[in-house]
C-alpha cells in the first residue's frame, strides 16, 4: 500500500483523485485550506490537514508526520478572469505555494511530484490538436503561473533529484459516476455546470460567450475530459517517473462547441437549456483540442468517458442529487 499527499484534495479535481487512490487501496492525506474546496467532499475518516501551502511550517509538520510515496499538487487559484485582474497575486501564490510544497517534499526525501497544469500554458495555439511540441505562450497570468512552475520543476530534477509530471488538463468535466463527489465552485464559471444549473433554475440563463468564432457553428470549441479519467491519469503517470520527468496533455482529443454542449445537456436532461447569445469572453481561444497520444503511448492511459453525453450525464446526476452542492449557497459568476 502506498501513501500519497494530495494538496487541494477538497476541491473538484482533487476530490476525484482522492477517490481513485482510495478505491485502489492506497492511503491518502489531504492538505487543503478550504478556500474554494469543501469539507463535505472529504471521504469519511480520511486524514485531513487544514492549512495553506503558504505555511511552510505546516508543510514541514505534514512531511514529518507521514512519509509519502508521491505528492499530487492540485491546490491553486484557477480562475482565468480573476488572474487578469490580479496578475501579481496569481503569479505569486501559484508559484510560491507550488515551490513551498516542492521544497518541503525534497527536504523530506519525497522525490515524486505531480503538478496540475493546464491547457492555458498554450495560450491561443496556431494549430490543433495541441501536442507537447506546441509552443507554450500563455495569454493570461493563470497560464503563466503554471508554466513558471513547470519550468522550475524542470530545473529541480537535475539539482534536487525531484521527478515531476506536469499534467496539462484540458476542460475537466463530469462527476464520480457513483455520486460520491462532484463539481461545486462558487462562483461557478465552467460551461457544463453552468448549463446544468441554469436548466435546474439554480442559476440565471446561460450566456453563450461568442457566436462569431471561425468554428462550424460560430461558438468556441473545447476538449472536455472526464474528471475520473483525469484522476486515473495521476495514477497512470507514477511508474513513468522512474525514467524521469514528463509533461503530458490530457484530453479526449475531440472538440465540442458551446452549442454542442447545450444540445448534450438537453438530451440528458430532457429539458431546454435557457440561454442567451452574448459577446465573446475576453481571452477565450476559439479552439482548444488536445493530443494525448504521448500520454497514451508512454503510460497506457486511455479515457474511459470518451463521449460527451456520458460526461454530461455524470455531471447532471450529481447536480440533481445535490441541489445545493456540498451545502453552500450558489452565486452567479
Ligand atoms: N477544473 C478544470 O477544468 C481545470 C483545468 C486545468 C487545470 N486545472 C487545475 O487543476 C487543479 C484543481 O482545479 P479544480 O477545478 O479542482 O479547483 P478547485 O478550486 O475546485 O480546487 C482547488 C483546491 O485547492 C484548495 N486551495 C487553494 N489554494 C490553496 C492553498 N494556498 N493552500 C491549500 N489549499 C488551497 C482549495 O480550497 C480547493 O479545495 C488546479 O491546480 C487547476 O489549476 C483545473
Ligand atoms: O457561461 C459560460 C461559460 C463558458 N462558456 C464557454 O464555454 C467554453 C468553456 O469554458 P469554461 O469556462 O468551462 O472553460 P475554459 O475553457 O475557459 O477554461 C478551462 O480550461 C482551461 C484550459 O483549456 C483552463 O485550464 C481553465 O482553468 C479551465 O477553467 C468557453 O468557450 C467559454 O467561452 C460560455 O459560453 N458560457
Amino acid at each position: 500500500m502506498a501513501r500519497y499527499l494530495v494538496s487541494g484534495g477538497a476541491g473538484y479535481v482533487g476530490s476525484h483523485v482522492v477517490l481513485t487512490l482510495l478505491d485502489q487501496g492506497d492511503e491518502v492525506v489531504v492538505l487543503d485550506d478550504l478556500s474554494s474546496g469543501h469539507g463535505g467532499s472529504l471521504q469519511p475518516g480520511i486524514p485531513f490537514v487544514q492549512a495553506s501551502l503558504a505555511d511552510r511550517k505546516a508543510l514541514d509538520e505534514v512531511f514529518a508526520a507521514w512519509k509519502f510515496d508521491a505528492v499530487f499538487h492540485l491546490a491553486a487559484l484557477s480562475l482565468v478572469g480573476d488572474s487578469m485582474k490580479e496578475p501579481l497575486r496569481y503569479c505569486r501564490e501559484n508559484l510560491s505555494n507550488s515551490i513551498n510544497l516542492a521544497e518541503a517534499a525534497v527536504k523530506a526525501g519525497c522525490l515524486r511530484y505531480v503538478l496540475s497544469s493546464t491547457a492555458a500554458v498554450f495560450g491561443v495555439p496556431r494549430e490543433v490538436p495541441i501536442t507537447e511540441e506546441t509552443p507554450t505562450l500563455p495569454v493570461n497570468p493563470y497560464g503563466l503561473s503554471k508554466l513558471m512552475m513547470e519550468q522550475a520543476l524542470g530545473w529541480a530534477e537535475g539539482a534536487n533529484g525531484l521527478r515531476s509530471a506536469c499534467l496539462r488538463y484540458f476542460n475537466a468535466a463530469g462527476a464520480d459516476p457513483a455520486g460520491r463527489c462532484g463539481e461545486d465552485h462558487d462562483p461557478e464559471t465552467h460551461l457544463i455546470p453552468r448549463a446544468i444549473l441554469a436548466t435546474l433554475g439554480q442559476l440565471p440563463p446561460l450566456h453563450v460567450f461568442g457566436t462569431d468564432y471561425d468554428t462550424p457553428d460560430g461558438t468556441a470549441v473545447r476538449d472536455y475530459v472526464h474528471v475520473m479519467d483525469l484522476a486515473a491519469a495521476h495514477v497512470a503517470v507514477l511508474p513513468r517517473l522512474d525514467q524521469g520527468s514528463v509533461r503530458y496533455n490530457l484530453g479526449n482529443g475531440r472538440g465540442h462547441s458551446v452549442r454542442e454542449v447545450i444540445a448534450a445537456v438537453e438530451r440528458i436532461s430532457g429539458q431546454k437549456v435557457p440561454y442567451e447569445n452574448g459577446p465573446r469572453r475576453a481571452g477565450d481561444p476559439p479552439v482548444l483540442v488536445a493530443s494525448s497520444a504521448r500520454m497514451m503511448a508512454e503510460t497506457g492511459w486511455r479515457p474511459r468517458f470518451d463521449d460527451l453525453d456520458q460526461i454530461v450525464e455524470t455531471a447532471w446526476n450529481w447536480h440533481v442529487a445535490h441541489p445545493r452542492g456540498y451545502g453552500t449557497q450558489r452565486s452567479a459568476a
